[in-house]
């Protein structure tokens, strides 16, 4: 492990727990110190399930414990890493976020950002034949990914619906562009268990959402990519107590393997909050190389001379698509 330095508020927590500590040495001589301990110690652990303020949160050891988050902390969400403690009761208070490496977030009524889950590694676009899908709707998705940090990928679902290799052909070419930008995309139907194999392997590791139209195969994926559902929600319920509501709650799952898929109705209807030009062009990474070289600063790329986001298109360098759908974003 990195040696971090401790801030002031840590070194407060600390000298409080041991304080703490010494007076319960001085009031129940009778515990040993491990057990005093193991009540006190601040542990690592993952937040695997959050509905309202409960909190199911996975221990070094794989073990769950019901948590509270502390008032102050801030928002507490599905694969935030935490410190929590152990309380006297069997239940755990959750006393800091540690720091993610990604958000995924939305904004809330008040236009503020809300975060949805964290610590995310993959975000996996989930297309299909049916229903039609929208290179618009992808492309707002792959701009949150860039914003975030986090790897996209695209997942075509329900290729069974395509029974013969041209159609396929056909479907697959209508998003070749992302593939040559650098976006890995898989073919797959969740029907055929063995066309699953890549993606797999792709999600191995990772910390994953699925995201994408309503109909694509989200539920349908989720239940080939978890082991035993019904007991990873068994016992994800027993230990907030939230019994059938933990189907709706935020909850981070264990794939089969390795790795984790975070689902939420949240997460699901996740959608890009309203960016400026400068912050949705650098969603679009294949404009980065172009961006500063169009002969006005302030180009929009629509008419203007010597633009080079649009002589690259000319060129073949960047889809036409992915240049409308920027535009239609910008409402231009
Ligand atoms: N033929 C075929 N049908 C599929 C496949 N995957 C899912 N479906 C069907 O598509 C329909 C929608 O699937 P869901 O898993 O509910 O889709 P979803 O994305 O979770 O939808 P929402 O919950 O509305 O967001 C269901 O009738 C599934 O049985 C597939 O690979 N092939
Ligand atoms: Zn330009």
């Amino acid at each position: 492990m990195t040696k971090r330095r401790l801030s002031a508020r840590q070194i407060e927590r600390i000298q409080a727990i041991q304080e703490r500590r010494r007076e319960r040495l001085a009031t129940r001589p009778e515990l040993a110190l491990a057990e005093i301990d193991a009540e006190l110690a601040p542990e690592a652990g993952r937040v695997v399930v959050r509905h309202g303020a409960h909190l199911a949160v996975e221990d070094a050891h794989g073990q769950l414990i019901h948590c509270l988050a502390r008032q102050n902390i801030g928002h507490v969400v599905c694969g935030d890493r935490v410190v929590w403690q152990r309380l006297p009761d069997g239940q755990g208070v959750v006393t800091a976020i540690l720091p993610r490496i990604s958000t995924l977030s939305r904004p809330d009524y008040s236009g503020r950002d809300k975060p949805l889950a964290a610590n995310l590694t993959r975000l996996a676009i989930l297309i299909a034949p049916e229903p039609e899908p929208s290179g618009y709707l992808i492309d707002q998705y792959l701009v949150a990914a860039e914003r975030i940090g986090v790897a996209a990928i695209v997942v075509g679902n329900k290729m069974d619906l395509l029974p013969t290799s041209a159609e396929r052909d056909a479907f697959q070419a209508r998003f070749a562009h992302y593939a040559a930008i650098g976006y890995r995309t898989f073919w797959i139907s969740v029907l055929e268990p063995q066309s699953l194999d890549a993606l797999v392997s792709e999600l191995a590791g990772q910390t994953s959402v699925l995201v994408g139209q309503s109909g694509v195969g989200k539920s349908s994926l989720v239940q080939h990519l978890l082991p035993d559902q019904a007991i990873q929600i068994g016992r994800l319920s027993q230990a907030t107590g939230l019994g059938r509501h933990t189907t709706s709650a935020a909850t981070c799952y264990r794939l089969r393997g390795d790795g984790f898929l975070i689902d939420s109705p949240g997460v699901r209807s996740f959608r890009l909050g309203a960016l400026d030009r400068a912050e949705l062009q650098q969603g679009f990474r294949e404009f980065r190389p172009y961006l500063g070289r169009c002969r006005f600063g302030d180009c929009r790329h629509t008419h203007e001379p010597d633009c080079a986001i649009r002589q690259a298109v000319a060129e073949g360098q960047i889809a036409p698509e992915r240049l409308a759908n920027f535009h239609h974003l910008l409402g231009d």
